[in-house]
């Protein structure tokens, strides 16, 4: 039996290990190619590619999935000659990730090029990312949003702020440099705290005027310069609600691409239920209020389009999976079923 088990630890560890030092070794590949433009050059000739049109995603429907194409440098090629164009282009992509196999994966945006030419030739449509995050498999979205942030922080940071001139993005697309200056600029993001207010035994969500109708998620803030993520989240939910955090704690963060790239940080908060009057800004949130336990369940089970009544109103609804608001929502319940009556 000993024996049995000794084998099974080190089959175990073996693949831990295996595991573990794939990372590592992928993990120091992509940190050449960000430092290195020869290496990085050359992998543009072997790696696959993801293509945008005006940071809009390209996708594929096959029966009801949408796909996420990678092209190969060869197809690449084949598509810039259809349309007329030299393979400098190729340069202009930015490093998003690399197989556990070392073939790395670019991003590049096709603005300036005929879309419709492009869709034909390669069967498949530029999709808004809104609604791509939504339909590609899980596992494609948080690749989709940190390409589409990237081209967008690239398409935006086009000339020095300090002298005006032109910057120059290295072949990775991991900076920008102004050669008037030797500024350096790398790609920025915004922290943003995500907080779920409890009182207990209830929790709070709101109403953005630009939410989906019936629509509810967690309040939500920018950071404040100097500030850390506790007097974020403290202040955000002051502003907008009226209310004192009296505890709260860290649970998750997400990358997310709107209105441009942000960090958020998620976290649940808790509030005095004898304090728990609700004081709304009405210059951010449409509408705040408490949902006991049995009305977050049912809400979960919605979908936008099961949650319109016949008379024309919204039964609440909340964010799909994708995004983290919906991660500590599924959190609030869990820890509300599990406590002892
Ligand atoms: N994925 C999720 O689960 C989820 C849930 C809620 C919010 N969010 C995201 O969080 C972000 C911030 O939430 P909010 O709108 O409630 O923030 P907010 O309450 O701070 O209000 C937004 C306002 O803050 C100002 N602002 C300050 N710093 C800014 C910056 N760096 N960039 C843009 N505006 C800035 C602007 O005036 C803007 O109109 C939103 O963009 C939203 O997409 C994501
Ligand atoms: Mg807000």
């Amino acid at each position: 039996m000993a024996a049995i088990y000794q084998a099974m630890y080190r089959r175990a560890s073996s693949l831990f290990c295996r595991l573990h030092s794939t990372y590592v070794r992928k993990m120091r590949y992509l940190n050449e190619l960000k430092e290195d433009d020869s290496l990085c050059r050359q992998a543009q000739t072997s790696g696959t590619f993801y293509l945008f049109h005006n940071l809009s995603p390209f996708l594929q429907q096959v029966g009801k999935k949408y796909l996420v194409p990678q092209l190969s440098a060869a197809e690449m090629k084949r598509i810039l000659e259809k349309l007329k164009e030299t393979e400098q282009w190729i340069e202009k992509s930015v490093l998003i990730g690399c197989s556990d196999e070392h073939v790395p994966h670019f991003a590049l945006d096709l603005g300036a090029l005929e879309k419709s030419v492009i869709e034909s030739e390669l069967k498949g449509s530029f999709t808004d990312l809104r609604k791509a995050l939504f339909v590609v498999d899980g596992k494609d979205s948080p690749l989709l949003a940190s390409a589409q942030s990237l081209l967008r922080w690239h398409d935006s940071h086009q000339y020095c702020s300090k002298t005006g001139q032109p910057t120059q993005k290295n072949l990775a697309g991991s900076k920008r440099v102004c050669h008037a200056s030797g500024i350096i600029y790398y790609p920025q993001m915004s922290p943003v705290v995500i907080t779920l207010v409890s009182d207990g035994s209830r929790c709070l969500l709101a109403r953005q005027p630009s939410f989906p109708r019936g629509m509810y998620s967690s309040l939500s803030g920018f950071c404040n310069l100097g500030e850390n993520v506790e007097e974020t989240v403290r202040r955000e939910v002051a502003e907008e609600v009226g209310l004192e955090v009296e505890s709260l704690w860290y649970s998750a963060s997400q990358h997310w691409p709107f209105p441009s790239s942000c960090l958020l940080i998620a976290c649940h908060a808790m509030v005095r239920a004898q304090q728990a009057e609700i004081s709304m800004n009405s210059l951010e949130l449409e509408e705040a209020r408490w949902f006991a336990l049995e009305e977050i369940v049912e809400g979960l089970k919605r979908e936008p389009g099961s949650s319109k009544q016949d008379d024309g109103s919204f039964l609440p609804w909340f964010p799909p999976k994708q995004a983290i608001a919906h991660q500590l929502i599924c959190e609030w319940v869990k820890q509300q079923t599990s406590q002892p009556a």
